[in-house]
């Protein structure tokens, strides 16, 4: 029995359509097109490439699109103006601060200057509360939990009642709110971490099993439960030596090819939920214009 490989790059896609129709019926309602700032601080080369990789995508939906790039000695004074002056643009609805931010700055403090309601990273406490309350209709949501949340829906529908689902990995950005949406799908959920006891045997449970704990394909195809739905977060880069000296591969948390031995269906590294992440960082821009603006909520799901 071979999984059916859930294609990330081609849901993206549809998400991706659906947020440029949004985009484009919103401009001339609101007279202005939604618009999104991109802040790095700092040269690390895959937060380079992520954040280049965003702010095309804004282009390509028809947004106003903006990109700071801060050096690396910034101070936490200096983002925190910036923030600041974003938060005060009328004509900017998201803010994404791209994390790690050097160890110098105080995270939680830039993630808590950010208007709420421009939030499309759904970082800040208010959004984390009302994920949280479930008052979704409200919320900014995270933008990998709710891609992964669609890459499932792709397979189960909307109802997860009677599944188990097993979210492995307890970061603020990833496993919480993933588990939080998984939980209002009527799934009963599991929050495993690196430490909980048999850890395999927690998965074996799992009819939705989410991998998020960042560690290279740590989650073999016998801890996979015969007919699971395996969401693969894990980006991770490892060296490739048989690809040539230096070079190196994506892998995810998940041995793959196990895996797909296993479960019914599992998504790809790369080609998974990376696509999706920047496929819903456009789906909460134009959901933030739109809640801005006191138009309807867009739907970006199923
Ligand atoms: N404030 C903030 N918000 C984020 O959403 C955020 C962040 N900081 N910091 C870093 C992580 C990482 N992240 C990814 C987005 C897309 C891909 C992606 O498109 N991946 C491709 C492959 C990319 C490659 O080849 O390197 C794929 O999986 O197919 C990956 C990772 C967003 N993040
Ligand atoms: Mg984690």
């Amino acid at each position: 029995m071979a999984a059916e490989i859930i294609d990330g790059k081609a849901i993206a896609q549809t998400v991706l359509a659906k947020a440029r129709a949004a985009a484009s019926a919103f401009t001339p309602r609101a007279g202005r097109p939604p618009g999104l700032a991109v802040v790095l601080v700092g040269e690390d080369p895959a937060s380079q490439v992520y954040v280049r990789n965003k702010s095309r995508e804004a282009e390509a939906a028809g947004f106003r699109s903006e990109q700071h790039n801060l050096p690396v000695t910034t101070t936490e004074a200096e983002l925190l103006a910036l923030v600041a002056r974003l938060n005060a643009d009328p004509g900017i609805d998201g803010i994404l601060v791209q994390l790690p931010l050097p160890r110098t700055i105080d995270t939680d403090r830039v993630l808590m200057a950010v208007d709420p309601a421009k939030d499309v990273d759904g970082f800040h406490p208010v959004n984390v509360g009302l994920l949280g309350s479930g008052a979704t209709a409200r919320a900014l949501v995270p933008c990998t939990p709710a891609g992964s949340l669609i890459l499932i829906e792709s397979v189960l529908g909307p109802s997860l009642a009677g599944k188990q689902a097993v979210v492995v990995g307890r970061s603020n950005i990833v496993g919480k709110p993933i588990a939080q949406l998984l939980l209002q799908r009527d799934a009963t959920v599991t929050i495993a971490h690196s430490k909980t006891a048999d850890l395999a045997a927690v998965c074996r449970r799992a009819d939705v099993l989410v991998a998020a704990v960042g560690r290279p394909e740590m989650i073999r195809g016998d801890w996979i439960r015969p007919g699971a739905v395996v969401v693969d977060v894990g980006i991770n880069r490892i060296p490739a030596p048989e690809r040539g000296e230096g070079r190196t591969r994506l892998v995810g948390d998940v041995a793959t090819r196990e895996a797909a031995e296993i479960a019914r269906a599992i998504t790809p590294v790369p080609g998974g939920v990376g696509p999706m992440t920047i496929a819903l960082l456009m789906a909460n821009t134009v959901t933030a214009a739109h809640l801005r603006e006191g138009l309807p909520r867009p739907v970006f799901g199923a």
